[in-house]
């Protein structure tokens, strides 16, 4: 997604999450899969007096894992240090954070699967033994002094858990898989956080910026930001379906929450190659955008959309993907034939072999 994008799950500046963040699970809208195994985790934990098991948070951007170790961290009644994968280039940064780590702390590091590999080898045995190898000096003459850490509970989040190496996964006692939102979960993340916000936000309202959020609460924050804008400038500040659509149009967010981009890439699948199958690569060049853009921010969607089919052999434009660009979709297309037809074609986890 381009990064000036209000529809991007990305951060952008002016977010401001910390005011709509939720504070306990209570609070935390949805998920509630993810949630109930989490109660379960640090209500055991809790019983047994000891820290809880290590947590995995995988999935899209803006889904809220920061938001959810935040809060494991507060219903335990610990302290939170918070790290990241590509802040953790050298072995010897991980070991001052985790040798200043205090018993019960939770350690949060958001991208896991970019941290260095030292350092990843180094996790490994704080994991598992609470324990690091310290290696002083280089060379034949280089001792390793063995450095006792405080038992602690590490909060990992990743958007990539596939690419995570199996030793560092199997380190997890919990993987919670954050699905995208319902659009009545989002109707309630949107009412929550105009509450917070003060805004007067009406019941259609809501609905309509729910919609058009992508299943993901950071779009869904974004977009009743903009909208209020719109509102309060270009009407009598009250959100009602109209003025939110009249925002929304002006930020180029279609009514699924498709923006330019998506719009670009389901454009050039259809237009430019028939509605596929192509490679990722060859896809990202056709709208002058990353691979890496295209595939981790606007494809999730675009699938759970049921706009985007992937398949062996690359990407393939569904029928309401045709439909969606006002054109119609050839016989051939994902969706207008049987699923059993179709079905055993598509295989998400091919994805990544298609280029
Ligand atoms: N379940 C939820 N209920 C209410 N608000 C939520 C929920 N999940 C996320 N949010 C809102 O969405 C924003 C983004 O959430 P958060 O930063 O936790 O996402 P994330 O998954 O960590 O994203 P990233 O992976 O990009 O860092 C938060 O500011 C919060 O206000």
């Amino acid at each position: 997604m381009d990064g000036d994008s209000v529809a991007t799950p990305e951060v952008l500046p002016g977010d401001d999450e910390a005011t709509l963040r939720p504070k306990r699970l209570t609070e935390f809208i949805g998920q509630e899969r993810v949630r109930e195994q989490l109660e379960l985790v640090l209500q055991g934990a809790a019983q047994r007096g000891t820290p809880p098991d290590h947590v995995l948070l995988a999935g899209p951007p803006g889904l809220g894992k920061t938001s959810l170790a935040m809060i494991i961290a507060a219903e335990m009644g610990s302290a939170l240090r918070l790290t990241s994968g590509p802040a953790l280039e050298r072995a010897g940064d991980l070991a001052a954070m985790l040798s200043n780590l205090v018993e019960g702390d939770v350690l949060f590091i958001d991208e896991i699967h970019r941290i260095a590999r030292p350092a990843e080898e180094m996790l490994y045995l704080a994991m598992e033994d609470f324990r690091v190898d310290v290696v002083v000096g280089k060379g034949p003459g280089a001792t390793s002094i063995p450095l006792e850490i405080a038992p602690f509970t590490l909060v990992g989040a990743t958007t990539r858990s596939g690419t995570l190496t199996g030793p560092l996964r199997d380190r997890f006692g919990f993987t919670a898989h954050m699905e995208f939102y319902s659009t009545e979960e989002l109707d309630r993340v949107v009412r929550r956080s105009a509450t917070i916000l003060g805004v007067d936000l009406r019941a259609d309202g809501a609905t309509e910026i729910a919609g058009r959020s992508r299943g993901t609460p950071r779009i869904a924050n974004r977009l009743l930001r903009r909208v209020r804008d719109f509102a309060e400038v270009r009407a009598d500040g009250v959100v009602t379906r109209d003025v939110a659509r009249a925002a929304l149009e002006v930020y180029d967010v279609d009514e699924l929450g498709l923006d330019r981009l998506d719009r670009a890439v389901l454009g050039a699948l259809v237009r430019s190659f028939g509605g596929g199958p192509v490679g990722v690569s060859t896809l990202a060049v056709a709208v002058g955008e990353e691979a890496s853009t295209v595939e981790e921010v606007c494809e999730p969607y675009l699938v759970r959309a049921g706009m985007l089919a992937r398949t062996p052999r690359g990407r393939v434009a569904t029928a309401s993907a045709w439909s969606h660009l006002g054109l119609m979709p050839p016989v051939n297309a994902p969706g207008l034939m049987a699923p059993t037809l179709f079905g055993s074609d598509i295989d998400s986890d091919a994805a990544h072999t298609a280029d």
